[in-house]
């Protein structure tokens, strides 16, 4: 089971403020792409480096590091999946960028997918796949299911808040891939929503509520 929960404290303040009832639109955007941010600094922790020769300031040669080979494609579950985007870029401004439509139904909570739109070469690339929050896990195994299908072989997740049973069940159908969060909460209410959660992610970062 690979998950990673990031206790720094920088996420862990900003994640409290985003819980706090009746908290701005502006605020809870602005906070859920700072936290993006930071939980994509961890995620891109590991990848790997190599040496080039640059000309440096001087006119001598020196080796310094690049990040090596694999190319990144950011995937951001619509909608909420777009609050993180503008922090998660910030970091990766030469990412593609792959999207994927899943709308939860209110009753079933099986995940309904709308939309793919998938860069190309996606099985030279890590896959980076954001979305506030991991719930039962099912819009996040149908988006894993969706970029394996079309080759992609490694894929990391990172989510603001996951609940312990989508996490459960994500990794069961996906053992390989990393899940990165700044919490791992209690559990899901009847509804299937995250105690203590955030609320609806997707009406706040849009206004719709
Ligand atoms: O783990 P799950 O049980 O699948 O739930 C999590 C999903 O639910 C929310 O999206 P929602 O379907 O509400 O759509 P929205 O982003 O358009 O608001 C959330 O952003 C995740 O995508
Ligand atoms: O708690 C939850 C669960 C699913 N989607 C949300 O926006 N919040
Ligand atoms: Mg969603």
């Amino acid at each position: 089971m690979t998950i990673h929960i990031i206790n720094h404290p920088l996420v862990q303040h900003k994640l409290g403020l985003m819980r706090e009832y009746g908290i701005s639109t502006k605020s809870f955007r602005e906070l859920s792409s700072e936290v993006g941010t930071l939980l994509t600094y961890e995620a891109t922790k590991n990848l790997p480096l190599e040496k080039v020769t640059i000309t440096s300031w001087d006119g001598d040669q020196l080796d310094v590091e690049h990040i090596k080979g694999k190319k990144i494609t950011v995937v951001p579950i619509l909608r909420a999946g777009l609050g993180m985007m503008d922090g998660v870029m910030q970091l990766l401004p030469a990412a593609k960028v792959s999207v994927v439509g899943l709308q939860r139904n209110e009753e079933t909570l099986e995940p309904i997918p709308y939309f793919e739109k998938l860069v190309g070469k996606i099985d030279e690339r890590l896959s980076l796949v954001i979305d506030p929050m991991l719930a039962t896990g099912g819009s996040m195994i149908a988006t894993i299911d969706m970029l394996k299908k079309a080759g992609c072989k490694e894929i990391k997740v990172i989510v603001l808040v996951a609940a312990p049973e989508g996490v459960e069940k994500t990794l069961a159908a996906h053992p390989d891939v990393e899940i990165f969060t700044a919490s791992l909460d209690s559990h899901l209410n009847k509804k299937g929503y995250i105690i203590p959660g955030l609320g609806d992610a997707g009406d706040k970062i849009f206004g719709t509520v």
